[in-house]
């Protein structure tokens, strides 16, 4: 058992609760584990006490689920360093509040033994049909391949929810944009419903970058937070002189726009089988296409894809700008 901090308390109930999670005043059941991380593990839980009136102000009364049913990510924390990361990640996570944002509902950070030992108790609502990852894999595997109209809508998700990061005063950028980050829910007859996460990475977005120590410590940060096959040029090869911005995101966001048309990321399927640099892919623009599906995409989401990979962030656009595109395309190809 615990004690807490920062006057949050979650109390690990393993003698009386048979394996329940105390976050706060809320007594969970955990059901089974449907996720694991770095140092993460996520597990469906059940809300053994339904809300009362009585009960305290709940942060997120709009995210009450129905069956009592939630997604808990348990992160396991050693240092000072990790204790500091969780802390950013649940202050970014509680900036936003957007439909296509997976919001968190609570939180609690219990230390356990040790001198930074400590377990945090992240709780979100939960979406069991899995990531677009999780999705795009089974297609492959399938040899199968999303529509153009569901291309488009679950890519527009991501952008609303995007947009609503890149217009925060400061601007956000998420930071690990990738089909592991987007949560798909999947209902009969209609549109996949596309939601995005894991705000641990996401930061202020602008950075002037003046010296090469000042570059080399970007790239260093970046080469922990930003996933490699969706990381943008200016993160792997950073001049000395930049002003980087929430761009970087968008060269993520093309990246994993390809990967929602043909189930592969773009650099590492530019590679093949035979490998060599990601990196060099990468910051050389090398882009090659598969054999998609049929009929195939229209040429214009190939275009729009290479809208958003520029090598030079000057040149690429801004998420207002990929909206409005994606809406023309939209009108285009639903209507
Ligand atoms: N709300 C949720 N509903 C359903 N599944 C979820 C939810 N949140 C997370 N998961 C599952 O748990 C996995 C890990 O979650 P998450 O990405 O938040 O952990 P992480 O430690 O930040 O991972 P990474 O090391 O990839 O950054 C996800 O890939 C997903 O499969």
């Amino acid at each position: 058992m615990g004690c807490s901090i920062s006057g949050l308390n979650a109390l690990y109930e393993s003698a009386t609760g048979g394996g329940d999670v105390w976050i706060n005043e809320r007594r969970f059941r955990v059901l089974r584990q449907i996720g694991e991380g770095g140092f993460a593990f996520v597990y469906l839980v059940r809300e053994q006490q339904p809300a009362s009136d009585a009960a305290p102000a709940r942060r997120h009364a709009a995210h009450v689920s129905e069956d009592g049913t939630y997604a808990m990510k348990k992160v396991l924390i050693q240092s000072k360093e990790q204790l500091d990361l969780v802390r950013e990640e649940i202050r970014v996570s509680s900036l936003f509040n957007h439909p296509n944002l997976l919001p968190l509902i609570d939180h609690a950070i219990i230390a356990v033994k040790g001198d930074w030992s400590h377990e945090a108790y992240l709780l979100f609502p939960v979406h069991l049909d899995g990531t677009l990852f999780d999705n795009t894999n089974i297609m492959l595997s399938r040899k199968e391949f999303y529509s153009t109209a569901d291309v488009l809508q679950i890519f527009r998700q991501m952008c609303e929810g995007l947009k609503h990061m890149h217009s925060f005063d400061p601007p956000y950028a998420h930071n690990d944009v990738k089909p592991g980050n987007v949560l798909i829910t999947r209902r009969k007859g209609q549109a996949p419903v596309a939601t995005l996460m894991d705000f641990g990475s996401a930061r202020p977005a602008r950075k002037q970058i003046r010296s090469r120590s000042e570059a080399l410590q970007l790239q260093e940060w970046a080469a922990e937070h930003c996933s490699a096959p969706y990381r943008a040029p200016e993160l792997w090869d950073c001049p000395s002189h930049a002003d980087i911005d929430e761009r970087t995101d968008i060269w993520s966001l093309g990246c994993t726009l390809y990967a929602i048309m043909f189930n592969v990321s773009p650099f590492e399927y530019a590679l093949g089988e035979s490998g060599g640099s990601l990196q060099l892919a990468i910051v050389n623009g090398q882009l090659k296409w598969p054999a998609g599906p049929n009929p195939p995409y229209p040429d214009e989401l190939r275009q729009f894809v290479i809208w958003m990979l520029q090598p030079q962030p000057a040149m690429r656009p801004h998420i207002g700008d990929v909206v409005l595109h994606v809406d023309k395309l939209i009108a285009k190809y639903l209507s």
